[in-house]
């Protein structure tokens, strides 16, 4: 799909990749949020979803049909070969349904937002990456203002994204910087001049 003008949108946890997002739609930019389309897919594509209960157990669904959350969470932050597994069935399910919205998109460019852009390979069909980059502890405060988070379980959450960032093509990265002295919008508006 490279060529298509796809920019990945990625970043630690509280960076900022929504408060991005948001920016680009108003702007009148399409965004494929994974997290959420993610969701979807778990909740709707057939093959998804029995490659899910062959993995997990029918019982990751409830009788109603919906995945429970809570014990995917806990099965895929605890176990490292459960994730794999996950991400084998989802991601390329996700990756297939980004590349058919990538391609109904009536503007260009189009965006991808998702934490784990590296790890889900999608890095390799943006044609650029942006990453979103804010210092640690202003992180830890913004999600802790967002979501109550304990500051443990946010510092936990970094740590397992340690692998994420380093990984991304050079080549194509810009680094947006959102810890609150430059303006956001200025440099998204500088980073889109060239798409004028
Ligand atoms: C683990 C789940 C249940 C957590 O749901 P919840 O609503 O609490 O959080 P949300 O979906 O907003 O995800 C929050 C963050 O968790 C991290 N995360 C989610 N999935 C993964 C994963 N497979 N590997 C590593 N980190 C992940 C990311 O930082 C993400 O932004 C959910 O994310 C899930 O089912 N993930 C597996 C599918 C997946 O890989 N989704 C990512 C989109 S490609
Ligand atoms: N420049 C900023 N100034 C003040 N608050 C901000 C700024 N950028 C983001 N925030 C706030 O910080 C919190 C985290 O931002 P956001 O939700 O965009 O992060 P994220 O990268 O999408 O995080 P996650 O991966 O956890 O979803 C939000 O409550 C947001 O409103």
């Amino acid at each position: 799909m490279r060529g298509k003008r796809l920019i990945g949108i990625t970043g630690g946890i509280g960076a900022g990749k929504s408060v991005v997002s948001r920016i680009l739609r108003h702007r009148g930019y399409p965004v494929y949020d994974c997290d959420s389309e993610a969701k979807r897919l778990m909740d709707t594509d057939a093959e998804v979803i029995s490659g899910l209960k062959s993995l997990l157990g029918d019982s990751i669904y409830s009788a109603d049909g919906k995945l429970d959350r809570g014990e995917m969470s806990r099965r895929l932050f605890s176990d490292d070969e459960i994730r794999r597994g996950v991400n084998g069935i989802v991601h390329s399910a996700v990756r297939r349904d980004l590349m058919r919205w990538t391609g109904m998109q009536q503007r260009y460019p189009a965006f991808v937002e998702s934490a784990i852009l590296s790890t889900s390979r999608l890095d390799e069909d943006c044609d650029e990456v942006w990453l979103v980059d804010a210092p640690e502890d202003v992180r830890i405060r913004r999600v802790k203002e967002r979501n109550g988070l304990e500051e443990g379980a946010i510092r936990r959450r970094i740590a397992s994204q340690s692998q994420e960032f380093g990984q991304l093509p050079k080549e194509r990265l810009s680094v947006l910087d959102n810890g609150g002295e430059v303006s956001l919008l200025r440099q998204i508006d500088s980073l889109l001049e060239k798409y004028k």
